[in-house]
């Protein structure tokens, strides 16, 4: 355990002193809110999971919170402490408080049962020192009006309706949709509690600079079944030239390529706009295959989430493997030295949906492939390649050939991604 300043301690924070709690996120942040924003934006995470550094005059001067993921990993999923909230005071910074923050969620995360931690990093220099693996990725696009998308038969008939987007008349559609479509991809997680889906919808004034309120195109069939929806507000622009709208979508998914292809038709051609910019996509993402011209688009890739094995056993065995592979990985891992060492990962017999679950033990044979915590981290949602990070110079092999069959078994072909940010 990381040792704090003299003076400093780690406190439990109760509901009450939450207007301590969020003064620090807001100095850490550097962003303001207003009584009206707070009333309509809820806070998301529990009393119970947050924790914060008291100075020795018992002033708040870093703090943290947690929410019980159920992560979707390859194959199936596992529970997660999804770290937010990070955030210290900026006359606090640098003497050890987030330190010692990440090993009080370490150690509290491993006590509660969860085996895995995961996080969006609000800067890519901050947490890899802790262990955590850049995981999955993820791409926002800017696409002009009018772009071209390849014919899927049954778009035509679906149809679009639109509405200004309200919590109580549209949570349920939105969780439906975005749970159906999200499954089987790593990372996609869930909204499962009420305030988590309000939060989705909620709209305070104060967000939209200058652009319309929030609007909910909702893509049905022919029996009225939801099968797409997109959130999204457009802002008023008139150029030299004319009208040069911005239709800024916050969310938009989809149940099938049909429905994406209906969907995407009607973002593309909004009157009185020029330009789509996108919300957070998968990499992988039906749309990006049915552009006509994909060279017409402005795609930016960034970090999506960030994973860090607590227990790497029962981690590495609570995921499943696209091929068969019987490999011993070395780890190092200073923070956590109960995963450092050597460990056997054996796949067992092949399932009906073509995956294979693992066993993993501890062992005293020589490695094969020799890697920090991060890196296992980075490969662990199946996004990031083993032979990609060695060639980085990240992974070592030792046993000619393991490298290939580790790749292979721990790529999965759905790339990972959570598309909102915690
Ligand atoms: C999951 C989330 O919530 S992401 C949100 C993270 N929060 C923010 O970005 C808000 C603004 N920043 C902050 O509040 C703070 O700078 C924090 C929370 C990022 C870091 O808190 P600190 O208490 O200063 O960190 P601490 O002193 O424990 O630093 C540990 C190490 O990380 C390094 N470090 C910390 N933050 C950063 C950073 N943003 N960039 C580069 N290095 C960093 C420190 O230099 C130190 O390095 P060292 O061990 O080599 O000396």
């Amino acid at each position: 355990m990381n040792p704090l300043p003299a003076g400093y301690r780690l406190v439990d924070v109760p509901e009450d002193r939450m207007r301590e709690f969020l003064e620090v996120d807001r100095l850490a942040f550097a962003f303001d809110s207003t009584p009206e924003t707070d009333a309509i934006v809820p806070i998301t995470f529990t009393w119970d999971r947050a924790q914060a550094v008291e100075d020795p005059a018992g002033g708040l001067a870093a703090v943290h919170a947690s929410y019980p993921h159920d992560l979707p990993v390859p194959g199936t999923s596992i529970a997660c402490s999804g770290l937010t909230w990070v955030g210290a005071r900026p006359d606090q910074r640098r003497r050890g408080l987030l330190t010692a923050m990440i090993d009080s969620h370490f150690a509290r995360s491993l006590d509660r049962g969860e085996p895995v931690s995961a996080l969006f990093a609000a800067e890519h220099a901050i947490y890899g020192r802790y262990g955590y693996g850049s995981a999955a990725d993820d791409v926002r696009v800017k696409i002009a009006r009018g772009a071209a998308l390849r014919d899927v038969p049954g778009s035509e008939e679906l149809t679009v309706t639109l509405a200004t987007a309200d919590v109580a008349a549209h949570s349920a559609v939105v969780d439906e949709v975005h749970r159906a479509a999200g499954a089987g991809r790593p990372g996609w997680i869930t909204r499962d509690t009420e305030v988590w889906r309000t939060r989705m919808l909620v709209d305070p004034p104060a967000w939209r600079e200058g652009a319309e309120p929030l609007r909910i195109a909702t893509v049905r069939d022919a029996s009225g079944n939801a099968r797409a929806f997109a959130l999204f507000r457009r802002k008023e622009n008139w150029a030299e030239g004319g009208p040069a709208g911005v239709v800024k979508v916050r969310e938009a998914v989809a149940l099938d390529a049909a429905a994406t292809h209906r969907l995407w038709s009607f973002l593309l051609d909004l009157d009185l706009t020029a330009t789509v910019e996108g919300p957070l996509l998968p990499v992988d993402d039906p749309l990006l295959l049915l552009l006509e011209n994909p060279r017409a688009v402005v795609p930016k890739v960034n970090d999506n989430l960030w994973v860090r094995l607590l227990d790497l056993p029962v981690a590495l065995a609570g995921r499943r493997y696209s091929a068969p592979v019987d490999v011993v990985l070395e780890v190092t891992d200073a923070r956590l030295t109960a995963n450092a060492g050597r460990w056997r990962l054996t796949t067992g017999a092949r399932q009906d949906d073509g995956a294979y679950p693992a066993e993993v033990t501890r062992t005293q044979d020589d490695a094969d492939l020799v890697l920090d915590v991060r890196e296992l981290g980075a490969a662990y949602l199946g996004g990031r390649s083993f032979a990609a990070q060695a060639r980085a110079g990240l992974v070592t092999e030792r046993t000619p050939g393991t490298l290939q069959t580790a790749a292979a078994a721990f790529l999965w072909p759905v790339a990972p991604m959570c598309n909102y940010v915690w």
